[in-house]
């Protein structure tokens, strides 16, 4: 899995990153390495949806200090779906209903262990491969590609 951060999330990618590698997960760090108050979220979301997208089956993880703008970075890598997650269950219906891959964490709106309790959710649950959800992630996927949108029903 990837994981990917700004300032704001820099110590709690730390935490996740030695949680998630004792529990035996391949976490690939992609920055950043240092801390740097001034730096951007956008290069490190990006890179890490990127790297998501890439490697089929992967999920990633970007964190700030809410969550909202590493969420929006990610979305706009094609055939990235990353989702805000900010408690357990929106972990796991981002997964389940979205088919997520990426989930966007706020370091300032969990303690560690709270954030480390949502990320293991996300990884934890497989995707509901039920028509519904399926034919609605791809209507989604399919405006992204042909930026046709789907048609609305009837008035
Ligand atoms: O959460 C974020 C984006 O969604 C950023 O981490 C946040 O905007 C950074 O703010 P600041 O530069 O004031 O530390």
């Amino acid at each position: 899995m990837y994981l990917g951060s700004d300032h704001a999330g820099f110590e709690l990618k730390a935490h996740l990153l030695s949680h998630l590698k004792a529990q035996g997960h391949e976490v690939t760090d992609i920055g950043p390495y240092a801390y740097d108050a001034a730096d951007d979220y956008p290069a490190y979301c990006i890179e890490t949806a990127r790297r998501v997208v890439a490697d089929e089956g992967s999920l990633g993880v970007v964190i700030g200090g809410s969550g909202n703008g590493e969420q929006i970075a990610a979305n706009k890598v094609p055939g990235a779906r990353a989702v805000l997650a900010w408690s357990a269950e929106t972990a796991k219906l981002g997964r389940q209903h979205n088919h997520a891959q990426v989930a966007g964490i706020g370091a300032r709106m969990h303690s560690e262990d709270e954030a480390a309790a949502i990320v293991d959710a996300f990884l934890a649950t497989p995707v509901d491969s039920d028509e519904r959800h399926t034919r609605r992630v791809r209507q989604v996927m399919d405006y992204e590609t042909t930026r046709t949108p789907p048609a609305l029903p009837e008035p």
